[in-house]
């Protein structure tokens, strides 16, 4: 089954690399869209776009940031010159501060569910990508940023910030496919141990137990992440793609089965008075550490 969803997945994609080309393209580096808070730039000569993330003040994943990322994900995936992308963030110090918690705080139950079947897209289209991804992780990392990162092929780390799943600390539990894409990326007994003290490692840490690949000063980040992606992109493209969904597609087909069901769970979890309390403290508590 999985192999057959893999290949079906692959057909697809070398079907889409049929498509006419852009109509945005005009020179050999070119913005494939570009907003106050989303810039993606395509270089035609190489191939390799960059998503740079600028949601000011910490790039949290509000329902119109997901959604602007998803449309310029699937443009990327339909792009048939492109061959990969490299994920990064715009804002000093911060990588992604993972899901917008204003989002999940006294919400209105529509939206709240638009919000989570968004958040849900978004890692079905990262994790499920033809497209060689690299997280330049260039600031902190917690929760729904460290999801985003774990969810590209590989991670490329800047010294002095940190990177987890965090939800425990808030009360919140992280969904299971945070945890699938978590042990997927570091196996279950660490991700057991991170996941259940909701722990935010050091870029050395999350290094030694494989949450990051490649540790370079941050001055360095874009460039090694340019060279990093030349590497990937040497590797036959069909055999690396089957390759990627034969491990992938049984991750992705867990939630793919329960999308409903899911978002059902968390909107009754997010609901519930104790998890609206955990999270009305923390947000109070992020207030406060500011004016300390
Ligand atoms: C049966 C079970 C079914 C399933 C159940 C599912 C349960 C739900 C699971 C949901 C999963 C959650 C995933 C998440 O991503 S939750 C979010 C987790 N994120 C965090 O905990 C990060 C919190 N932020 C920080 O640690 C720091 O802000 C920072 C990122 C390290 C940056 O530090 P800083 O000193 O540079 O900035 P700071 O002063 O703290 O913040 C600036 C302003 O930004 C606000 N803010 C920070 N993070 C968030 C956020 N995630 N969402 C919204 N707003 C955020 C902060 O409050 C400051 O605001 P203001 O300027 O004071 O107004």
């Amino acid at each position: 089954m999985a192999a057959r969803m893999a290949f079906s997945r692959l057909t697809r994609s070398l079907c889409e690399v049929g498509r006419s080309r852009s109509l945005l393209l005009q020179s050999a580096r070119w913005v494939t869209s570009a907003s106050k808070t989303l810039t993606v730039t395509m270089d035609d000569k190489t191939g390799i776009a960059e998503m740079s993330l600028n949601r000011p003040p910490v790039n949290s994943l509000s329902l119109e940031f997901m959604t602007e990322i998803n449309i310029a994900l699937e443009k990327l995936e339909h792009e048939k010159f492109c061959r990969g992308v490299i994920i990064t963030s715009a804002i000093p110090k911060i990588f992604s501060a993972g899901l917008d918690i204003l989002e999940m705080y006294q919400p209105k139950p529509e939206r709240l569910s638009e919000f989570w079947k968004t958040l849900q897209d978004m890692w079905l289209l990262l994790f499920g990508s033809r497209l060689t991804t690299i997280a330049a992780i260039n600031g902190h990392s917690p929760a729904g940023g460290a999801l985003v990162a774990m969810s590209c092929d590989y991670r490329i780390m800047a010294p002095g910030f940190n990177i987890g799943l965090n939800e425990t600390q808030l009360g919140i539990v992280p969904p299971f496919w945070f945890i699938d894409t978590m042990m997927h990326t570091i196996g279950s007994r660490q991700t057991e141990l991170c996941c259940q003290k909701g722990l935010m490692l050091s870029t050395e840490e999350a290094a030694r137990i494989g949450l990051v690949d490649k540790v370079v000063p941050l001055d360095q980040i874009a460039s090694e992440a340019k060279a990093e992606m030349q590497s990937w992109l040497k590797i036959p493209v069909a055999a690396k793609l089957i390759t990627k969904q034969t491990i992938r597609a049984p991750i992705l087909e867990k939630l793919q089965t329960r999308q409903e069901a899911d978002v059902q769970n968390f909107c009754n979890f997010a609901m519930k008075d104790s998890v609206q309390k955990s999270l009305g403290m923390y947000l109070e508590n992020l207030k406060k550490k500011q004016k300390e």
